[in-house]
């Protein structure tokens, strides 16, 4: 006996799993019962089916593991339902069985295996074709048998539930961290197309879905952005998403429902579209290819809307900023220049000036500065009316533009006072060059003018022009003081009547 209860105790200490738990027991109870077969059966209750998971089988008697038999013809559920767990008469007790019949049983015995929760696992059953009396001490071994069997059904359904708990905490802490991600990088992003390719590579991660292909809708083109799934497929999709569901998309736009993702249950079960959108509409999708064997869970899908949340919120700001530029540069111009003539004004003039010279003092150069300032402006307003002269001023501005070369400028300084800035060589005569581009200004400017509301002749603009070299005062001011001087001058030379 002292024997026997050590096997018994070896066989529960030493067993990892089920399997080498009951085959030590099988062993143990086939050796004190002198019964040919002793197995553990589960009872599948919802598939009325009873199953023979493992057996020890000593002599002609063969069990075979494996083998499965319709529930409510065994012998097991019988015994069970009638109380009688042991007996050397199975033809007596059961004559009427077909398998006790064909295996020719002649001795039996069999104790319930129970869940935790006292349901049927299964049976622990022995049986011969020979007449073995089963002895109290055999069914009571069985029982024992039996328990330790539950014990350890328990403990690896405990094992199992621990071990699922923290793969879904894992999955879970994972998809934090893929979202957490995401909404980093849309916090970063500049543009939408590389918040979108990075993203699609984390998502990537998540095994609900075997492949994201990203679409980017410019207009009414669409743009692939990274081979990750079937393009053709993912176009089309897109395609048809957008053509024959608009009012499904202008839903999702308007009322950023919940989800944003959409796909279409009867035709494309195993692809979801998540729609990224701004304010301007549908600014990009992901093809989502599912993987057929899993469905995505719920923590999947919040990641899905998680991106698609976050990436509408970039394609919005990026919008926004895309505005909030173009008016800063409007802004920018306007600030800078003159709004009858377009020229650049006084503020450009004096920083553009002073850069100017900034490079002609390490370069050597000369910068010629020219006042211009038209004489007879005020006449001209009072006969024609102020428009005339605004239209005056713009016919000014834009034929001297069109004769100005390489690096000159030429902006308006005020009222009807114009100022203009070139470089030049310091090799050659300065004045000889300064008279030339007078030429050149006063030809471009003088004669008739075709104006949108009249035709006038006009004599010309008072010029004074002065140059300036490397060692000269480096002041913009200064240079525009000596250049009025000089327009000043001239001014007062072509008040003189010539005789
Ligand atoms: N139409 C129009 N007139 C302007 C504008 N800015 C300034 N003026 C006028 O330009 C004239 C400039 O005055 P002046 O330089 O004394 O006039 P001017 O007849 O050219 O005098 P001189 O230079 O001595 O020949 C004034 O009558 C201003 O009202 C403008 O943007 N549009």
């Amino acid at each position: 006996m002292d024997s026997q209860l050590n096997t018994l105790a070896r066989s529960v200490s030493n067993a990892s799993n089920l399997e080498d738990l009951t085959r030590s027991l099988l062993r143990l109870v086939q050796r004190i019962s002198g019964l040919e077969s002793i197995y553990l059966t589960v009872v599948d209750k919802e598939a009325q089916i009873q199953r023979v998971l493992y057996a020890e089988n000593a002599a002609d008697l063969t069990i075979a593991e494996g083998l499965s038999v319709p529930w409510k013809d065994t012998l097991c559920r019988r015994a069970l339902q009638e109380g009688r767990f042991a007996t050397d008469d199975v033809p007596g007790c059961w004559g009427d069985s077909m398998a006790a019949r064909q295996l020719n049983l002649q001795s039996y015995v069999v104790v319930p295996v129970l869940n935790e929760d006292h349901s049927l696992f299964g049976t622990l059953c022995g049986a011969s074709t020979i007449k073995t009396e089963v002895s109290e001490e055999v069914v009571e071994l069985l029982h024992l048998c039996a328990e330790l069997i539950s014990h350890q059904l328990e403990r690896e359904r405990q094992a199992d539930l621990a071990e699922s708990r923290a793969s879904y905490a894992e999955a879970r802490l994972s998809q934090l961290q893929m979202i957490t991600e995401v909404s980093r990088i849309c916090l970063a992003a500049k543009r939408l197309p590389d918040a979108i390719i990075q993203i699609t590579d984390i998502l990537s991660k998540d095994l609900a879905w075997s492949h994201i292909t990203p679409v980017l809708v410019a207009g009414t083109e669409l743009e692939l952005l990274r081979a990750n799934g079937d393009h053709e497929e993912a176009l089309r999709l897109v395609k048809q998403m957008l053509s024959s569901d608009e009012k499904q998309i202008q839903l999702i736009i308007e009322n950023q429902l919940e989800p944003l993702i959409w796909g279409d249950a009867d035709t494309e079960a195993q692809k979801m579209i998540v729609v990224i959108t701004s304010d301007e509409g549908v600014e990009a999708a992901l093809v989502v290819q599912l993987d057929t064997q899993k469905l995505p869970c719920t923590d999947s899908m919040k990641l899905l809307n998680g991106t698609a949340n976050a990436l509408s919120l970039l394609a919005a700001r990026l919008a926004d900023h895309e505005q909030l530029e173009a008016a800063n540069q409007v802004l920018e111009h306007r600030s800078m220049h003159d709004v009858l003539t377009g020229l650049p004004n006084r503020r450009y003039l004096i920083e553009a000036l002073e850069d100017k010279l900034v490079q002609a003092e390490s370069l050597g150069t000369l910068i010629y500065t020219a006042f211009i300032d038209l004489d007879g402006f005020k006449k001209l307003n009072d006969e024609h009316g102020h428009d005339v002269g605004d239209e005056f001023l713009r016919a000014f501005a834009a034929r001297i533009s069109r004769v100005m070369r390489g690096h000159d400028l030429i902006a308006r300084y005020g009222g009807d006072e114009f100022v203009f800035v070139g470089e030049g060589s310091a090799d050659g005569d300065p004045d000889k060059t300064g008279k030339q581009i007078v030429e050149r200004i006063r030809k471009a400017c003088t004669g008739r003018y075709e104006l949108p509301s009249t035709e006038l002749d006009y004599a010309g603009p008072s010029i004074g022009i002065i140059h300036w070299q490397a060692g000269d005062v480096m002041d913009a001011d200064i240079v525009l003081a000596r250049a009025d001087t000089a327009m000043y001058a001239d001014k007062q030379a072509r008040r003189k009547p010539t005789n």
